[in-house]
């Protein structure tokens, strides 16, 4: 029998009243893994002071206030996670596609209510099945390889305008995806670089605002970037940073995710076994980090990245009828964003089908052309009422997303 369709709105109030057990057993996921199981990188990289017979001590510093995981951000159980999303807001693949899939098809409808998002802006809504509470949406820039001003500056607003949302709903710990280094193709270093050095300008500026922050790595060369980088960038903790480890190239990444059991045994191991075979706790040998974008197929060189950063609604509107009447079939959202001459091509690429209330690896939305959609709701930047209240730049320009009729295949 078919579950019956939940109303979005009903539904994110009904899970506001609900305490934590109580919403824990609503998870989709019951494999979540709560905060205390993640270290920070403070504890990490401290000698495990037990060991040494002094007391342990919270750092309390930067380095108590950010983790480095490896993993799905999907069983995260934070205040919030940030989903890398499209500008239609209507899912997509990758990190989107997980988190729609595991959120149920509430997020999908609570999405539909927003209007879109702009590249560089935020938008939050309820996170549903998640064991995230809220679900943060912004829209990286498409750098297919090229790192200019433009995407400088669209990538750090995604991280500053998510912990914007987060100060503002008086949310304090949230798990970040590695924002455009998948698809969008922004390369992974820079894009970490980005990532770290806004995060930390903005725990410093709001120490009592964040518990933590959790970059939420998935691609083992993201895992070795960031463990370089925030090695230099957090070096509140007392372990040696060895020449080779600063290098980067050979820092072998871990193959698992930094959770406290698995960190601690790590250390315990280090002790036993002695410094000299350290490296024995992390996978043998390793390839330069990939600079290029996670696409190894995509064609990158030729690629002229877009230059314009703010398109006016006709523009959209124009894209947009271009795309909804000779995108006839569904083309490998890698591809066409090869092909398209621009960002907003690129961004107005077909709008994945809704999350699934069950596991089937594919599934067939049909899909309708849109209307210009008016402002409704707090789209139109109305005061929030209640934290769990999308909210949305005053000044953001709302598009309408176009949506071919074709049969949206989801591949897994
Ligand atoms: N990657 C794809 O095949 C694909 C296809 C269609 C749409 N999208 C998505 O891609 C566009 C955004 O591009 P993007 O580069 O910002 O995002 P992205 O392509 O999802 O990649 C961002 C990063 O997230 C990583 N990632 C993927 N799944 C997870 C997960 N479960 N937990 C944590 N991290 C994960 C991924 O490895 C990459 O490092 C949007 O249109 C969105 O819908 C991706």
């Amino acid at each position: 029998m078919s579950k019956k369709k939940k109303d979005w709105k009903t539904e994110k109030e009904r899970l506001l009243r609900l305490d934590r057990e109580e919403r824990r057993k609503e998870y989709r996921r019951q494999d979540f893994v709560s905060l205390d199981k993640i270290s920070t990188w403070g504890e990490e990289n401290r000698p495990n002071e037990k060991e040494e017979g002094s007391e342990q001590t919270d750092g309390g510093g930067l380095s108590d206030k950010v983790s480095l995981y490896k993993g799905d951000i999907t069983v995260l159980e934070v205040d919030a996670i940030v989903n890398a999303a499209n500008s239609s807001l209507l899912g997509g693949g990758g990190v989107d596609g997980c988190i729609h899939k595991a959120a149920g098809s509430c997020l999908y409808d609570e999405c539909h209510s927003l209007n879109g998002c702009e590249t560089g802006k935020a938008k939050i809504t309820s996170g549903y099945d998640l064991p995230a509470k809220y679900v943060i949406h912004t829209v990286g820039p498409v750098a297919r390889g090229h790192v200019g001003p433009t995407e400088t500056d669209d990538l750090t607003s995604c991280y500053q305008n998510s912990l914007r949302l987060m100060k503002e709903h008086d949310l304090s710990t949230v798990a970040f995806p590695c924002i455009s280094t998948g698809i969008y193709g922004f390369p992974n270093e820079p894009a970490a670089d980005i990532a770290l050095k806004t995060v930390k300008s903005w725990i410093e500026e709001n120490p009592d605002k964040i518990t933590r922050v959790i970059f939420c790595v998935f691609l083992e060369n993201d895992f070795a970037i960031y463990k370089k980088k925030m090695s230099e960038m957090f070096p509140d903790n007392d372990m040696e940073v060895t020449e080779e480890q600063l290098k980067g190239d050979d820092i072998p990444p871990s193959t698992k995710s930094t959770t406290k059991e698995e960190s601690e045994d790590g250390n315990r191991r280090k002790e036993e076994i002695g410094d000299e075979d350290k490296g024995d706790d992390d996978a043998a040998g390793n390839e330069d980090v990939d600079m290029a974008s996670q696409n190894p197929d995509e064609n990158l060189e030729n690629e002229e990245p877009s230059q314009e950063k703010d398109k006016d609604e006709n523009e959209y509107q124009d894209k947009d009828e271009e795309l909804g009447t000779d995108n006839k079939e569904e083309k490998d959202e890698a591809k066409s964003i090869d092909n398209e001459k621009d960002e907003d091509k690129a961004e107005a690429e077909q709008p994945a089908e809704r999350a699934e209330d069950d596991d089937t690896a594919k599934s067939t939305v049909e899909m309708e052309d849109v209307p210009e959609i008016s402002n409704t709701g707090t789209s139109n930047g109305e005061e929030m009422k209640d934290p769990v209240e999308s909210s949305e730049e005053p000044d953001s320009i709302l598009t309408d997303s176009i949506q071919s009729k074709d049969t949206v295949e989801k591949k897994e």
